[in-house]
Formats: C-alpha cells, sequence, structure tokens
C-alpha cells in the first residue's frame, strides 16, 4: 500500500498517485466533518493524512495539486443559509505533533523576525477547544451578525441561532464601535449525555461527539431548535477592529473577558518551547476532568505588533500552532486475516478485528502490509514489534493514526492463545489459484492470473473508471462492482458495448433496483461523452503497472500519438534495439517501467483486450503545453544571497507558479543564479560557468508581469 511508504522511498509517480488519492479523500473528509457535521473518519486519521500530504508536498513541490487540502480552510458553507463574507479571513490552525516540532515552530518565529527568543516577549498557551468556531460583529456595542467559519472567507449567516446561545451577549460597553469576537462554540459533556439521552428517548438523531452535536446544534435552519440546545462560547481572537484592543494577546483576550465573554481560564504566558511544553502536559492532565472536549493547546506570539510582522500563510497564521494531543490506542482480538487482490495483482493481508471504538470511531480491520510484516520483520529482515509475530486469536492493539486503514501497533504474547500456530501465507491467489510468486526485491507476492483472475479483473476495471482516468459520471467502484458481479462487464471496453446490449433486449439493468430508463440513459450519455479521449488518460487507465499519470502525461507528450506510442512499445520487445533505448530515456521512464509497458502490450490476452477497447474509441493526440507565456518556464534557477524585498521562499515559490525549476545548488544545469549582496561561493561558480546572474531587482524585473 503506497500510504505505508514511507516519504523519503516514494518516486515521483507514487507521489502523485498519493497526492491525487490524499486530495479525495481529504476532500470527502472536510465535507463530511464540517458540512455534514458527520465525520468519516477520525481527526487524528484525518491529521495525519493532512500532514502526510504536507510532507509529500514538500518533497516534491512540483507535484501539488491545486485541489490540495494544504491550503484550504474547512468547506464551503452550506445550502439554506444566507452567506456572509468575512471582512478578515477566518484561518486554520498550523499542527505541532511533538516537542520537536514546537521548538521548530519557536525556531522559525525568531528566524523570520531575525530576533532572539529572549526578545519574544513569549507566547500564550491555552486549550484548543474541539467545537467549531464564531465570529460575531459588533457595531456600536451592538450585535449585529453571527457567521461560522466556512471556507474561511464566506460563512454561513446563524445570527437567530446564535442569539440563543447565553454566553453571547446582545449588547457589549466600552468596546471599539466595531468589533468582531471570535471564539468557539462547544457543548459540555454533561449537556452532551443529556442531549444525546433526550434524542434516543424522542427517537431522534444521536450524536457521535460533543463536537459534532455543537456543531449540528448551532448550524439549524430552525433558531427554535437552537434554544433548545445547551451551547456555550469561548472568546479567544477577534477579526475587524476599529481600533485596538490592547498590545498583547493576553491584554486584548483580558478586554473581551471584560466586555462580558467567557474565556478559558487555563491561558499562561510562557517564555518558550519548554515552558509551553511543560503548560500543555499540566492541561492534558486536567484533560478528562475539564467537562468538555480540546484536542490539543494553541500557542501563540503574545505581542500583537510581532503577529502583525509575522502574517498568514496561505491558510494558517505564522504566529500560532496547535499542539495536538496524540493519537489514541486500543486492544481487540484479531478474529481473521483475509488476503485482497490488487489491481497488479498483489496480495495484501488485511487484519479482520473484533470491533473496537478506537478515538471515537468504530475499528473492525486494519492494514498487515505483508507476510514479513505479519511475521514481526521488515523489509531487511530486521525485527518489528520485537520479532513479535501475529497470529489469528492474538490481542493485538490498535493504532488509529495510521491511515485510512488502521495499523496494529502491538502484540500481546501473554495473551495468545494455547495452541496457536504462525500464520501461513498463501502462495497462490485466493480468488483464481493461480501462483502468486514473491519476485526478488519485492516485499508483496503477486498473482500471475492477470486477467484470468477476477480480483484482478475488477480492481482494473474499478481503475479504469476511476477520477483522472476515464472517471465516468454515474460508474463508480460501486458500480463496476455490480456489473462484473451480473456478468455484463468483463473488460473496459465492454462499457462501451453496455448500450447496444441493454437495447437488445437485456432487462436486467433496468429492472435493478435503482435503475430507471432515466438514469439507465444518463448513463449511456456519460459513457459516450467518454468515447474521445486524451491519450495520456487513455494510458494510464489501462493500470498497467509502474505507469501512472505522470508517466502516461511524459510518455503521451513524447510520442504524440497513440499509434506511434504502440509501435514504439512493440519495436521495444527487442531489448538490444534503438526502440527500447529510446523508451527507457523518455523523461521519468526508464528501464522498470519500459518493461512493464512492453510485457503488457505483449501478452496476447492483455493485448487483445487492449485492441478490443481502442475498436470502441477515438484516442486524442497529445498537446503540448504552452510555455510561451512565462519567461522563465523550464528554467533552472538558483538564489543566493540575501534580499530585501523578497524572502526566499515567496521567492522560489513564485519562480516555481512561472514554472521554473528551483535548486539548491549551481551546476551546468543552471539557468539563472539571482544573488543578493553576501552571495558567495556560488556566484564565483555561476561565473565560472558563465551562468547569467542577475539581483534581486533584475529578477523581479524579469518575471514582472507585461
Ligand atoms: N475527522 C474528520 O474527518 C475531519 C475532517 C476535517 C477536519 N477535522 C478536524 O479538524 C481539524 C482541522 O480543522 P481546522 O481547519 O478547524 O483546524 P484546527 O481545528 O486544527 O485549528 C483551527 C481551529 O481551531 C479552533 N480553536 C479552538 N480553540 C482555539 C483557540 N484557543 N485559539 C485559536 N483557535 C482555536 C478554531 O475554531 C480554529 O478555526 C483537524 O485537525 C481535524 O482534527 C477532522
Ligand atoms: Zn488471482
Amino acid at each position: 500500500m503506497t500510504a505505508e511508504i514511507d516519504i523519503e522511498s516514494l518516486t515521483a509517480l507514487d507521489a502523485e498517485a498519493e497526492l491525487r488519492r490524499l486530495a479525495q479523500v481529504l476532500s470527502d473528509a472536510n465535507s463530511a466533518y464540517h458540512t455534514d457535521d458527520a465525520p468519516v473518519i477520525s481527526d487524528a486519521e484525518y491529521d495525519v493524512l493532512k500532514r502526510r500530504n504536507v510532507a509529500i508536498e514538500a518533497r516534491f513541490p512540483d507535484l501539488k495539486r491545486i485541489d490540495s487540502a494544504t491550503d484550504q480552510v474547512g468547506a464551503a458553507p452550506a445550502d439554506g443559509f444566507s452567506k456572509i463574507t468575512h471582512d478578515v479571513a477566518m484561518l486554520s490552525l498550523g499542527n505541532a505533533f511533538s516537542d520537536e516540532d514546537v521548538a521548530d515552530f519557536d525556531a522559525r518565529i525568531c528566524k523570520y523576525l531575525g530576533i532572539q527568543n529572549s526578545a519574544l516577549g513569549g507566547y500564550t498557551a491555552e486549550p484548543k477547544i474541539d467545537g467549531l468556531s464564531l465570529s460575531l460583529r459588533y457595531e456600536k456595542g451592538e450585535l449585529i451578525h453571527a457567521v461560522t467559519r466556512g471556507d474561511g472567507s464566506v460563512g454561513e449567516n446563524v445570527t437567530a441561532n446564535a442569539r440563543t446561545i447565553s454566553d453571547v451577549p446582545e449588547r457589549i460597553k466600552d468596546a471599539p464601535d466595531i468589533l468582531e469576537v471570535r471564539g468557539e462554540v462547544y457543548m459540555a459533556h454533561s449537556d452532551f449525555e443529556t442531549l444525546n439521552a433526550r434524542q434516543a428517548a424522542n427517537g431522534d438523531k444521536m450524536f457521535a461527539n460533543p463536537r459534532n452535536a455543537a456543531a449540528g446544534s448551532l448550524r439549524q435552519l430552525n433558531a427554535e431548535i437552537t434554544r433548545d440546545r445547551p451551547l456555550k462560547f469561548f472568546a479567544y481572537a477577534w477579526g475587524a477592529l476599529s481600533a485596538p484592543l490592547a498590545t498583547t494577546q493576553l491584554e486584548a483576550v483580558a478586554r473581551l473577558a471584560s466586555f462580558g465573554f467567557s474565556t478559558n481560564p487555563l491561558t499562561k504566558l510562557c517564555a518558550g518551547p519548554s515552558e509551553l511544553i511543560a503548560h500543555y502536559s499540566l492541561i492534558e492532565q486536567q484533560r478528562a476532568s475539564l467537562g468538555y472536549d480540546i484536542d490539543g493547546v494553541v500557542y501563540k506570539v503574545d505581542d500583537l505588533a510581532l503577529q502583525d510582522r509575522l502574517g498568514f500563510r496561505s491558510s494558517t497564521p505564522r504566529w500560532a500552532i496547535a499542539h495536538k494531543f496524540p493519537a489514541e490506542l486500543a486492544w481487540t482480538r484479531l478474529e481473521g486475516i483475509d488476503i485482497q487482490v490488487g489491481r497488479t495483482g498483489a496480495l495484501s493481508p488485511v487484519a479482520r478485528l473484533a470491533p473496537v471504538t478506537v478515538g471515537g470511531v468504530v475499528v473492525s480491520n486494519a492494514t498487515l502490509h505483508n507476510e514479513d510484516y505479519i511475521a514481526g520483520k521488515d523489509a531487511k529482515g530486521g525485527d518489528i514489534r520485537d520479532g513479535k509475530d501475529i497470529r489469528v486469536g492474538d490481542w493485538v492493539q490498535v493504532y488509529r493514526a495510521g491511515d485510512v486503514i488502521p495499523k496494529i501497533a502491538d502484540v500481546d504474547i501473554e495473551k495468545r492463545p494455547d495452541g496457536s500456530v504462525p500464520f501461513v501465507f498463501p502462495t497462490t491467489c485466493p480468488e483464481c489459484d493461480s501462483d502468486a510468486p514473491r519476485e526478488p526485491g519485492d516485499a508483496v507476492r503477486r498473482c500471475t492470473g492477470g486477467l484470468i483472475c477476477p480480483a484482478q479483473r475488477v480492481e482494473k476495471l474499478k481503475h479504469f473508471v476511476s477520477r483522472g482516468a476515464f472517471d465516468i459520471d454515474g460508474l463508480g467502484a460501486k458500480q463496476v462492482e455490480q456489473f462484473h458481479t451480473d456478468g455484463w462487464i468483463n473488460e473496459p471496453s465492454d462499457i462501451f458495448t453496455l448500450q447496444a446490449r441493454f437495447e437488445t433486449g437485456l432487462q436486467q439493468l433496468k429492472n435493478r433496483e435503482g435503475w430507471g430508463d432515466k438514469s439507465a440513459s444518463n448513463l449511456f450519455d456519460a459513457i459516450d461523452e467518454k468515447r474521445t479521449i486524451p491519450l495520456p488518460k487513455f494510458l494510464f487507465a489501462l493500470g498497467i503497472r509502474h505507469v501512472g499519470d505522470a508517466a502516461s502525461n511524459l510518455l503521451a507528450l513524447h510520442y504524440g500519438t497513440l499509434k506511434a506510442l504502440m509501435a514504439a512499445v512493440d519495436d521495444a520487445v527487442d531489448q538490444a534495439g534503438p526502440a527500447w533505448d529510446d523508451l527507457i530515456d523518455v523523461d521519468g521512464v526508464g528501464a522498470v517501467m519500459a518493461g512493464s509497458l512492453v510485457a503488457a502490450f505483449a501478452n496476447d490476452h492483455e493485448r487483445a483486450a487492449i485492441d478490443r477497447l481502442i475498436a470502441q474509441l477515438s484516442v486524442q493526440d497529445a498537446q503540448r503545453p504552452d510555455t510561451s507565456s512565462s519567461p522563465v518556464s523550464g528554467k533552472t534557477v538558483v538564489f543566493t544571497g540575501t534580499f530585501e524585498q523578497l524572502t526566499r521562499a515567496e521567492a522560489k515559490a513564485q519562480a516555481e507558479r512561472l514554472g521554473a525549476k528551483v535548486s539548491g545548488s549551481v551546476s551546468a544545469k543552471t539557468d539563472i543564479l539571482v544573488a543578493g549582496p553576501g552571495a558567495g561561493s556560488k556566484a564565483k561558480k555561476a561565473a565560472d560557468l558563465g551562468i547569467e546572474t542577475l539581483t534581486e531587482a533584475e529578477w523581479i524585473a524579469l518575471i514582472a508581469p507585461a
């Protein structure tokens, strides 16, 4: 499973596929959480996925997607509410998960400001309330409106609802004429229990946790329902202001308290990382007895002038961070080990667990990665879990912060049932009985059944219709599986003959529950729309091992047409010939991918299926992207020395947006060196190599829009 591969060993192709997957998973999780108040994954899991997304983007900045979750705040306002645009954006917070992250946060800030920690004036540390944020606008002391965060710039108008909360004053005194008070709406544990008991007694929907209850209660179209729900509010921040509240965070929050707002008593001023961490531990100890949910501790630079200087990244302030509490663990029994067969034939073991609640979500399966992992060995033969193997019947510790699929963190050998035996990993495919050997250097066994293997066939079909491939509206993984079970679709070409077969008297589809004339004809229209398909999508959709969407693009650009590509791959069967050399020389391809491509096209069964598919389609030739508009597109740029107008990070981001590659060192491949004062060896090397060298001002002039 790609998600388990550590980021250092990810290839660009894996990274691209994973970023695509993460964009989808995180966007689904976001709308479930923020719009529907009904999360589908735990918060810890969400945080790990989001963090992984950030880490992969840091390693492969070129692959960052426009729909990446990294820069997104919350989710768009729901229908039904009127919308209000925030004068000052309501942002998210960066996360810290370890003491090291906290030290990095402090170091980053001091570096950015160019000062010592001792000159900073300290940080405030306060509980991170697990509710939803709300912005209350007061004009001349009167509550004018109340707005949820929404997507950070536009939120939902919940004024009538907010007026029912007793912690939200209608009128405040001695405040600036315009004041937006921001804070968290939450529900206390005791109120949550009472509400759920009442919901149960009335046969109404129960809430999974206090946060969902708070969000679901505030975001009611009928404010009378909100009135019945015991919501509370802590003020901890502000938005638009007609006059400053104070010069420090601590004093500003004290002023909010003086206006009559509840503020959190556990807020403390700390000098630096070690005091922050000490206060974090203290709050963590009190967590269970606070009476309301918190999910971490928020640290903020106390000096408001410094907060201003630090400013914001796209979706988070530089001057604050949320130090999250660690993910949760739980013990349960391993009831069985299932083997799943993937698109490329990989046999993946999955733990079937006695259901257990971990971090608020019921878990009933977990990934076991591969045969070595079950045996307690890593890829190099070293021990994992101190070498303890995992057996059916064992008590295992489930860890909920790994991935969409939870992991097994540990095994309790003491509780191992008598007579249990080590798990024997199958050497044949459980779906088609074909041999499933393990190739040297590969951690997984693979079914060799190819298209005769029903599991591989279904997985290939699911991939074929996925986002990034044919992406046919109304034909998702579930429908494909159903159609395959019914014998309607065996291979991709069958999708395109479905309508003809349906119309010549096959009534099964129409008779299926949920399928009428209308939905069938919508499906056929959606299928028809994809009969014309760009070459890279076609290639990617074939689901050939190692050929991801980045490689598909590169191959399409290189060969231009499907005909040329196929002829080249056919010729490349001869590994001594020029076609092979040409293929492995395509940027980003290499021998492994080329071998996989050649093998797929040379396999009689697969080739026949590909030919049947091509007969149904019109595959468009590749189009080269227009790079003419940017003066630095495709160029390799190095920045060195100190800059006055741009920070290094800004300069780098700008260059990358314009299609340049930014490198850290000067080499023969460098096109432009941008050197500020103090540029040392790099400037000299560039001069030696005859590389064009620009000052900061010249660079800014070069990239300025015409
Ligand atoms: N389970 C899911 O599927 C899912 C999906 C999306 C988000 N989430 C959860 O929400 C988080 C991301 O959402 P987010 O963008 O709201 O980020 P966040 O919750 O990590 O941080 C920002 C929010 O913290 C809140 N906050 C609470 N106390 C605060 C304080 N004292 N000072 C400042 N802010 C305070 C504010 O509402 C602010 O908007 C994730 O970390 C995850 O835990 C979960
Ligand atoms: Zn098989």
